[in-house]
């Protein structure tokens, strides 16, 4: 992982209509892996503890993950259980131009485990399991936490593409932002990185997404009830709009510190 003794390298971000397409193909992932979760039953001790054992399951795979550089500088995903890497400092010798992706010391993380575990969970009812065990159990922690992590990984990358999405914002209206970090007015910076335009069609697009999917599912003959099709929509909404929620707070969070 990159120190902050190293020099790092100068990575430009793309536009916002490529950030936003960027951001588009992971809709189907995501929705893909809420799908498959909600259809695998929980046992509720799992997540008795707030989420305690979810997390220590996550550490030993992120451990992993940090050594064959997944967390690197640039990379745009962030560990839910291991330090940060060290931001970027501007200096009149190393300056970080409209552009250039500037590291901050912000993570969504906490709010993501957080609406996981008190709104998502509870969707995650269903009485069947698409692992066939010849025992008829339908238990299967590991498997529930392998897709969890899973989620919670997809989730927090998209999230934080909003560093980037900032970033092109910043660079296409740099003198207005730049006075707005200097008054901290971090209304005005919301109100510059909103646009509900777009806001909805993100959401049109993962309900498309979700209708896509539950209808492949119950096609299949998996052991649904006809009611899953709204389910998944439900579920869906409300993880893209906290998804959209956070990814605003990334944003913010990010042209605050872009100075820096
Ligand atoms: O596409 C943008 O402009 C973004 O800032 C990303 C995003 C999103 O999370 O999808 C977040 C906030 C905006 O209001 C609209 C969409």
């Amino acid at each position: 992982m990159a120190s902050s003794s190293v020099v790092r390298p100068f990575l430009e971000v793309p536009g916002l209509t490529e950030i936003r397409n960027i951001l588009a193909q992971l809709e189907a992932p995501i929705v893909s892996a809420l799908t498959e979760r909600m259809n695998l039953p929980t046992d509720p001790s799992l997540y008795s503890d707030g989420g305690a054992k979810l997390l220590s399951f996550m550490s030993v795979r992120e451990s992993i993950a940090a050594a064959s550089g997944r967390y690197d500088y640039g990379r745009l995903e962030y560990p839910f259980t291991l330090p940060l890497i060290p931001p970027d400092i501007t200096t009149p010798s190393n300056s970080f131009p409209p552009g250039r992706f500037h590291q901050d010391t912000y993570s969504g993380n906490a709010n993501i485990t957080s609406f996981y575990l008190n709104t998502l969970v509870p969707f995650f009812n269903s009485s069947t399991s698409f692992f066939y065990h010849l025992d008829n159990s339908t238990f299967n922690p590991d498997a529930t936490f392998n897709l969890d992590a899973t989620l919670l990984a997809l989730l927090s990358h998209r999230a934080h593409i909003g560093k980037v999405v900032a970033e092109t914002k910043f660079a296409s209206n740099v003198s207005a932002i730049t006075q707005m970090i200097q008054t901290n007015d971090t209304s005005a910076i919301l109100a510059a990185v909103t646009n509900t335009t777009q806001e909805a069609s993100v959401y049109a697009q993962a309900s498309a997404a979700a209708m896509a999917f539950s209808n492949a599912w119950l096609n299949s003959g998996a052991l649904e009830l006809t009611s899953f099709n709204t389910t998944l929509q439900s579920a869906t909404h409300a993880l893209f709009q906290e998804l959209i929620a956070i990814t605003t707070e990334i944003e913010v969070q990010y042209l605050l510190q872009r100075l820096d």
